[in-house]
């Protein structure tokens, strides 16, 4: 599902930059960041770097009309951005395959894609990107567009006259060839040297709608036109309101722009960050990275564990007998439902091996940790504590999705094995739980803790985006009962009071998890 509404097709009709910074490049990747289906119909190929445009080839006219009618005979097309058109040839292609595609939306009652068009002329590195030969063509073409998207030296010379040196002079322009071409005119302040950078949608009778950001201290403004108009295209395809699209589209370019310090692509005008804020979301780490990024995440939850006065009086021998026998009792109780868990997981693995791995966790689980608890517990089992109750309870509840509840049951194995490794390192002969301290030595629970870390990498790299941020949330909250239950026995003070140490690391605004 899109994010916001029923997804919008957008086309870019454009030239390529082999370099990704401008053209269709730069415009599939603003369309995806406004949130829209990017199509892309290319009208020429540049030979292009941060640098400059070495060589530009057009491929035949006509195969620009049988690329647009591919598209057009299929698919609904929600929005339309064109770019680079070359030369006239193809600029007569484009006007007559619009007329009669709108035409025909037009006459069917269809709705009519509104289009943006950019009047690519010369790029940022001074190179020409359309014959000159071909403003007239252009001048038709402007008949089937809503919005024109210049910048100042193209306001200049559609609008035949000098370039504008301020704001007003540009808005003065641009309600010019608004007028004559019966057309909105996007003006763009990005060539002006105020200190902020303004642009306006603009009709006859003046500004419409206008919006304005800091001027960044910046090379990297490769392909902000291109950008900006595909943004405001896919933004208008979902809105239906220009004033709505431009703020959309300039707030997104404002950090797109001041993040491309972020990226390394060349040494000349590099590209805008348009996707800075998707790779702030956990939803991309790379598969193999992934969980790694997980771990480091919940290192503010794994110290506060090394730090339970639980984990040291064990490290150190004082632990108080109660409290290591209310540990185990829980432990015992929590290893029951946390076979059960498994054996869920391994109900519900999607191929054989992922299901022997869980069932034989859940039986070695039952079989080994139970026993060893029992022969050490001297009565029967306690009652549940809630701190272990609310753990089982998030293991168990929503298990109907396999990746979620692979990666709420992995904090157990890692946290536990991580911790364990300490612990191990801090046994002696004289040490008073040698033997239980010894069990965390061993490597057969290492390679099933590998191997469990394995499996969920692999479920995470197919996952779709939301299920990876609902895994996410999982593993978290799992970490977090981690705590809770370390942190339950007398060794940290009153039982009632076992939330307070996991407390601290509650998502704002979030309740604990009750435990
Ligand atoms: N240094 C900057 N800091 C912030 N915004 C900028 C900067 N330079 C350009 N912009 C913005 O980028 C957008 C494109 O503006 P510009 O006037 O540069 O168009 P353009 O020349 O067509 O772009 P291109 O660089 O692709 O040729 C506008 O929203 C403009 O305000
Ligand atoms: C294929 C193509 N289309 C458009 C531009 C303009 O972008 P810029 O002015 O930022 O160089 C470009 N350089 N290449």
């Amino acid at each position: 599902m899109n994010p916001v509404h029923g997804t919008k097709n957008i086309l870019s009709i454009a030239g390529s930059d082999p370099s990704g910074g401008a053209g269709i490049q730069a415009d599939l990747k603003s369309i995806a960041a406004a949130g829209g289906y990017g199509m892309a119909v290319i009208s020429a190929l540049t030979a292009q770097n941060t640098h400059g445009v070495n060589a530009v080839h057009v491929p035949p006219a006509g195969f620009l009309t049988e690329q647009l009618r591919a598209i057009g005979t299929d698919i609904r097309i929600d929005g339309i951005k064109i770019g680079m058109l070359a030369n006239a040839q193809v600029i007569n292609e484009l006007t007559d395959w619009l007329a009669e595609f709108r035409g025909a939306a037009t006459q069917a009652g269809t709705p009519v894609p509104a289009v943006v068009l950019d009047p690519v002329m010369v790029a940022t590195s001074g190179d020409t990107l359309l014959d000159e030969a071909a403003g007239a063509a252009l001048r038709r073409l402007f008949a089937h567009a809503d919005v024109i998207t210049p910048n100042i030296p193209e306001l200049a010379v559609l609008a035949g006259a000098a370039e504008a040196a301020d704001w007003d002079s540009a808005i003065d322009q641009a309600r010019e060839l608004a007028a004559r071409y019966e057309v909105l005119v996007l003006a763009k302040g990005g060539h002006l040297d105020s200190a902020r950078c303004r642009d306006g949608i603009i009709d006859a009778s003046g500004v419409l709608f206008e919006v304005e950001s800091a001027r960044h201290s910046t090379a990297n403004t490769h392909g902000t036109g291109c950008s900006l108009s595909s943004a405001l295209a896919t933004f208008y395809a979902r809105s239906g309101d220009w004033g709505a699209a431009l703020r959309s589209s300039k707030t997104w370019l404002d950090t797109a722009i001041a993040r491309s310090g972020e990226l390394e692509v060349g040494s000349g005008h590099g590209p805008i960050n348009h996707l800075a804020r998707l790779w702030d979301g956990a939803a991309i780490d790379v598969a193999g990275d992934a969980l790694q990024a997980w771990w480091e995440r919940i290192s503010p939850i794994r110290t506060a564990i090394d730090e339970l006065g639980f984990i040291r009086t064990l490290q150190d021998g004082s632990l108080d007998a109660a409290d290591f026998e209310d540990y185990l009792g829980q432990d015992a109780i929590y290893l029951r439902g946390y076979a059960r868990a498994m054996s869920r997981a391994a109900a519900l693995a999607p191929d054989t091996e992922s299901q022997r791995f869980w069932a034989a966790a859940a039986s070695s689980c039952l079989e080994e940790e139970l026993a060893l608890h029992r022969g050490r517990l001297a009565g029967p089992l306690p009652e549940p504590s809630p701190s272990t109750t609310a753990y089982l309870n998030h293991l168990l509840a929503g298990t109907d999705s396999y990746p979620v509840l692979a990666a709420a049951v992995l904090p157990c194995f890692w946290i536990y094995q991580d911790v364990g490794t300490r612990l191990a390192a801090a046994n002696h002969r004289a040490h008073p739980y040698a033997d239980w301290l010894s069990t965390y030595a061993d490597p057969g629970f290492e390679e099933a803790t590998a191997a469990a870390i394995a499996l969920v990498n692999g479920v995470h790299a197919a996952a779709d985006a939301r299920t990876r941020q609902a895994m996410w949330c999982a593993f978290e909250a799992s970490a977090l009962h981690e705590l809770a239950f370390f942190a339950q026995t007398a060794a940290e003070g009153p039982r009632q009071a076992t939330n307070t140490a996991a407390a601290d690391f509650a998502p704002e605004g979030d309740a604990v998890p009750a435990r």
